[in-house]
């Protein structure tokens, strides 16, 4: 039998409690309340200024929320010190970026290790391996990242997303500047990390079918969640889109 002091860890990787963010007179976020279950591939979607970069940033502790609590896990992120919150980041956390945001002197496996280096870590190589062949990045490890087309230095960042094993992964519009094939093969990558992986994913994105390829879609409107769609067909969220 269970002891009655055991606590059952939150379902969810990042938990959102009334979160509000304002700048100046405009309030971006409206006491949102979400949670991002572990394991779980969510997608964001509204219209240009409905909030989902503010929501994107307060959730992944990029910006400090102006009202509310933001945990991963079960830390209270609005807790920690600038320092701590930066190590959090580099360190339990995944970005993807639209535009890359790869160094553009280092080749790929330096740029896919830096999460680990700027720690003091080594990587650990079985899993760097791993991660490497996911991407299709292994032959090109001493590249520079100028060399690469738009959708192999996409992958090198997600290789770099994944390389601390984070416990969550946040994709801001990663497929935006891609062609329709290297876009499917980023945002499989995505869809394996989480069957695969366990990993838990989150995508902001305007494109619905790149939203198809998440388990649920999550609609901001005006700064609040307006619905969710799960299991949501291009069609679908083209639909409910509409109505927004
Ligand atoms: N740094 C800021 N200073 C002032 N206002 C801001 C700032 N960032 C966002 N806003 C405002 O907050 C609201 C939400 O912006 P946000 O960028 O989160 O929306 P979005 O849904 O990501 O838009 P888009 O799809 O165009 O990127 C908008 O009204 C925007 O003008």
């Amino acid at each position: 039998m269970q002891s009655m002091t055991t606590t059952r860890a939150t379902p969810f990787a990042v938990s959102l409690d009334e979160v509000s963010q304002s700048y100046g007179e405009v309030t971006a976020l409206d006491r949102v309340s979400w949670g991002f279950r572990k394991g779980s591939f969510t997608a964001i979607m509204g219209p240009s200024g409905s909030g989902k970069s503010t929501f994107l940033h307060c959730a992944s502790g990029l910006d400090r929320p102006s009202g509310g609590t933001v945990r991963l896990g079960d830390l209270d992120m609005g807790k920690l010190r600038e320092t701590e919150l930066t190590r959090l980041r580099r360190e339990r956390i995944g970005f993807v970026f639209q535009g890359y945001n790869l160094m553009p002197s280092m080749d790929v496996e330096h740029n896919i290790t830096l999460p680990l280096s700027l720690g003091g870590r080594q990587a650990d190589r079985r899993w760097l391996d791993e991660v490497v062949h996911r991407v299709g990045m292994a032959d090109h490890l001493d590249r520079l990242p100028a060399l690469l087309s738009g959708g192999q230095q996409q992958r090198v960042a997600v290789a770099r997303a994944l390389v601390t094993r984070p416990e969550i992964v946040f994709a801001d519009e990663p497929t935006a500047a891609l062609d329709p094939r290297s876009a499917e093969h980023v945002l499989k990558l995505l869809r394996d990390a989480v069957d695969e992986m366990g990993q838990t994913v989150v995508l902001v994105t305007h494109d619905p079918m790149a939203a198809a390829w998440a388990d649920s879609v999550v609609f901001l409107s005006g700064g609040r969640v307006v619905d969710e769609l799960t299991a949501p067909s291009a069609a679908a969220v083209l639909a409910r889109w509409a109505t927004l």
